[in-house]
């Protein structure tokens, strides 16, 4: 008996028909940054082509990213300076730069799923997910704000929280929230395993968000673990996760599997900044091909088992998946 594997190779018709993986545009989230004004764009500097978008800007990317079949946005914002202190304040106000971005791109298109960031940092004066207490990111205090914060997104319109802080508990006491508010449609897509990892400098410029002391290494996970981020993603499901994810993405491939394999919710993964800044300096250099980078890794995330991707090349993925 001879196999020849090979046939299966034989041509891009074949090859398609056996294709075990595909992305298509309902797999991707967009995350988009917001900035206070009328009419800004600003590059950022360390992610070439992505962009800060003030209100007007950000409305007409959802509508762009609607009309490619993309479904899903997740925003930050960008807080000005003066409005930072430790606890977070402003991210609690009802007029907020988050809470009108929420409801401007609900009221542009009512039909995007709506994913907000819960998390302290682009609100604290030391770029810190959480509250400050000496040297330390206290956790009890910061969860109730968190909760709070996902409250105030919910009575914006927010269809789903991401909490992206990594504090203990924090799933359940937004549950219990969003349960005792009536907010009983509102998700969470919590980010369960995510790593302190030197991949999310750029974004941290994109917000201006890099902690002022210290590093986040105890809240966020040792890139040594594996077990760890079964614990903690298990744990996020028992509070109330409808959603689970894993970031970064393509150096925890290993992770995403692991996760897909044990629960039953929808994983999603996070293609994060340095991830795409990656791709992008290289490509600038000559040294791999962008267009072919970004379906491989992309598609690679969704073969480890992610159900839906973060990332920065949506609209570019979706105009490569229609060529
Ligand atoms: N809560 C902060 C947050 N939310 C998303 C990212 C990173 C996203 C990216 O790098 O693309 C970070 C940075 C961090 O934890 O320091
Ligand atoms: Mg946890």
């Amino acid at each position: 008996m001879i196999r020849r594997n090979r046939i299966l190779r034989t041509s891009p018709a074949i090859r398609a028909m056996v294709a075990e993986t595909i992305l298509t545009p309902a797999n991707f989230i967009a995350p988009l940054f917001v900035v206070e004004g009328k009419g800004v764009k600003e590059e950022i500097a360390s992610m070439p082509g992505y962009f800060r978008h003030s209100l007007d800007g950000t409305v007409q990317e959802a509508k762009e990213l609607w009309a490619m079949g993309i479904r899903s946005v997740l925003l930050f914002i960008k807080c000005a300076d003066e409005l930072k202190d430790n606890k977070g304040t402003e991210a609690l106000n009802p007029d907020g730069l988050m809470q009108r971005a929420i409801k401007a791109v609900k009221d542009a298109v009512p039909g995007m799923v709506v994913m907000t960031d819960v998390a302290l940092d682009p609100f604290s004066i030391y770029g810190h997910d959480g509250i400050v207490e000496g040297e330390e990111i206290v956790n009890d205090a910061t969860v109730e704000v968190l909760a709070q914060m996902s409250l105030s997104h919910a009575q914006a319109g927010a269809d789903f929280v991401a909490p992206s802080d990594m504090m203990d508990g924090r799933i359940g006491a937004i549950r219990d929230i969003l349960e005792e508010n009536n907010f009983t449609k509102t998700g969470i897509m919590a980010y369960s395993a995510k790593y302190a990892s030197c991949f999310y400098g750029p974004f941290r410029d994109a917000l201006d968000s890099a902690p002022g002391f210290g590093d986040k290494k105890t809240y966020q996970m040792d890139y040594a673990n594996a077990r760890e981020a079964l614990r903690e993603t298990l744990m996020d499901v028992d509070e109330g996760a409808d959603i689970v994810m894993v970031k970064p993405a393509m150096a925890y491939l290993d992770i995403i599997r692991l996760i897909k394999d044990s629960v039953t919710v929808p994983v999603s993964a996070y293609h994060v900044s340095g991830e795409y800044a990656m791709i992008k300096a290289a490509a600038k250099m000559g040294w791999i091909n962008e267009e072919k980078a970004i379906l491989e890794s992309l598609t690679s995330i969704r073969r480890a088992g992610a159900d839906l991707i973060a990332t920065y090349f949506a609209k570019d993925a979706v105009r490569l998946l229609n060529q």
